[in-house]
């Protein structure tokens, strides 16, 4: 099992589904189980539905309840979920429910304007993205999942994937404002996501 964890819109689910495509994994995504089960008119519909529109974590009994039974029912022995656990209780509840632990974790670190950028030109109808839900949604991403990323890396488990090029530039002096400095500039810029896959396919060859 593999675990895809990143703030919201960090692109797990567009990897998750490239990897889907290449190696033989089931792609579980936490968010679109949720979303499902209010869909199937759950007696928890409503009360995920309002978590989900506040950005908050669900009770981890109901997610890990839902990531089981789709395990269950996949047919495959090789997950990749994506967007779970989103807290310290998450991880624990699923660890002693479901008996796994992950090979490894891919972690995509993206800036939150660059996050901001990618959630409001999604277009794929979902409540919580809007620009207040987006602000609570990175707010728990940091309090409550960036510990859970330090953990995995503190077991050595690990795997940041790069979602942006870094490089510097130096100016001449003649176009700073100071004629006797020149100045130096880092430049950060998103990758696209075919790139950032290559990083993924080369973990997933080496590692699994
Ligand atoms: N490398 C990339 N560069 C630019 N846009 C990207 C990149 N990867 C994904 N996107 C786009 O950004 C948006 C968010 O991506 P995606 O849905 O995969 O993120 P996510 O981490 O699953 O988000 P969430 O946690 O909200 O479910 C989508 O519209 C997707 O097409
Ligand atoms: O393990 C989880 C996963 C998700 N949630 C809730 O769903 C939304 C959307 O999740 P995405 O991964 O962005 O699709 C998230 O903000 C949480 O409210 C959860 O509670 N537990
Ligand atoms: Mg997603």
């Amino acid at each position: 099992m593999v675990l895809s964890l990143g703030g919201p819109g960090s692109g797990k689910g567009t990897q998750c589904a490239n990897v889907v495509q290449h190696f033989s994994y089931t792609h579980l995504s936490a968010g679109d189980l949720l979303r499902a089960e209010i869909r199937s008119g759950s007696e928890f519909g409503a009360m995920i539905q309002g978590m989900i529109a506040e950005g908050r974590i669900v009770p981890s009994e109901i997610t890990v309840k839902l990531l089981c039974k789709a395990m269950e029912e996949s047919g495959n022995d090789r997950f990749i979920i994506d967007g779970f656990p989103r807290n310290e209780e998450n991880r624990i509840v699923f660890e002693n429910v479901a008996k796994i632990e992950p090979a490894f974790v891919l972690f995509f670190d993206c800036p939150e304007e660059e996050l901001e950028k990618r959630i409001m030109n999604r277009n794929q109808g979902r409540e919580d993205d809007n620009l207040e839900t987006i602000k609570k949604r990175f707010k728990v991403f940091v309090e409550s999942t960036l510990p859970i990323v330090s953990y995995y890396e503190s077991k050595g488990k690990l795997r940041k994937v790069r979602v942006q090029f870094s490089s510097m530039i130096i100016l001449p002096s003649h176009v700073v404002p100071d004629p006797l400095v020149c100045c130096l500039l880092k430049i950060n810029a998103a990758k696209p996501s075919e790139e950032v896959f290559e990083e993924v396919k080369y973990l997933f060859a080496s590692e699994t």
